[in-house]
């Protein structure tokens, strides 16, 4: 059978007191995008380092292409692209000096020139590195992790402070890797970024897996019917008037009051369903503004999971 890109089984890593990673278990197919999402201090940065075999570990067993990250990092150097949240390049190296440099140490490297037109750096080619943008910084990274034609890249937060069209470079050549059957491991907070790029998901919080899948399974394609109000609405009321196990769950900011009306049934929230919503509405007195069904959405998963406080 072929190893998976990185197999982490009960990663453990420690700062001091502070534990970061508490036993923390997933496994990253080839030719697949696989997405860690996280709260901030969930641990994600920790347990990329400890695969790119930048930091040790404290506990658990990590394997990136079946092999040891620290212990044979030279065998996994020309096979493995790093994307480090930040820096990683000198800051007087010139854009287009430093990639053609880096391609010279692969034995079949990306054309250089082609990567700095993919990426919109061709005017950017000879500008040192500390004179570049930070959206020109994180894509001249970007071409440096995949100059070498990786079997396995890492990309932590590419597209974080990015604009949308270099965004959007980003997200195209994270899918010509993936169709050249290149394993990615991505983190990010931008939950479409990882609803739409990502075969595999996986949820952290506090240093361990929450929840892991396919961005469909994760969402379970739970339809559900949200309106605003701009009173408080009688949830009892309403939830009595539709199919039991029926939740409504309203939340407010300022007068505005909006309301998420979700059947117990994934495909419960049909034409009758709705129907049976605005019926409510109708003999409430209740103008339902901005009424839609809507399909749950990554995001919505993440903030049910992880919650809605801020971290530190
Ligand atoms: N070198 C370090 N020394 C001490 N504590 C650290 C160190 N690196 C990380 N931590 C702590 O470990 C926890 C996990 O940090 P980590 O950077 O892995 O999280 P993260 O999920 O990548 O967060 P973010 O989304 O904010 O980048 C945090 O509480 C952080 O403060």
């Amino acid at each position: 059978m072929e190893t998976a890109a990185v197999e982490v089984v009960d990663l453990v890593k420690r700062y001091g007191a502070k534990t970061a990673v508490t036993g923390l278990t997933f496994t990253a197919r080839r030719g697949a995008v696989t997405a860690l999402l996280g709260p901030n201090g969930a641990g994600k940065t920790s347990t990329i380092e400890i695969c790119e075999g930048f930091r040790h570990s404290d506990g658990g067993h990590v394997r990136v292409l079946g092999l040891d990250p620290r212990a044979d990092s030279g065998a996994l150097k020309p096979r493995v692209g790093v994307m480090p949240q930040s820096g990683g390049v000198p800051t007087g190296a010139r854009a287009g000096e430093w990639l053609r440099l880096m391609a010279s140490f692969h034995a079949r490297p990306i054309d250089p020139e082609l990567l700095l037109t993919r990426l919109g750096l061709t005017s950017a080619a000879n500008t040192p590195f500390r004179r570049l943008s930070g959206g020109q910084q994180q894509r001249l990274s970007l071409a440096c992790a995949v100059i070498g034609r990786p079997e396995l890249v890492f990309l932590d937060e590419p597209t974080a402070g990015l604009d949308p069209q270099a965004r959007m470079a980003t997200w195209d050549l994270v899918t010509t890797l993936r169709e050249a059957g290149v394993a990615v491991i991505l983190s990010t907070h931008h939950m479409e970024e990882a609803e739409r790029l990502s075969d595999h998901v996986i949820i952290i919080d506090r240093g361990a897996v929450v929840a892991e899948g396919t961005p469909e399974a994760l969402t379970g394609g739970h339809r559900e019917v949200c309106f605003s109000t701009h009173a408080r609405l009688d949830t009892g009321s309403l939830r009595s008037a539709l199919p039991p196990g029926t939740t409504v769950t309203s939340t407010h900011n300022g007068d505005r009051h909006d309301h998420v009306v979700r059947p117990e049934d994934p495909e419960g929230a049909g034409p009758e369903f709705l129907a049976a919503v605005t019926a409510w509405c109708a003999s409430s007195g209740v103008l339902a503004e901005d009424l839609r069904v809507r399909r749950r959405t990554l995001e919505d998963v993440f903030l049910e999971l992880t919650g809605r406080e801020l971290r530190d």
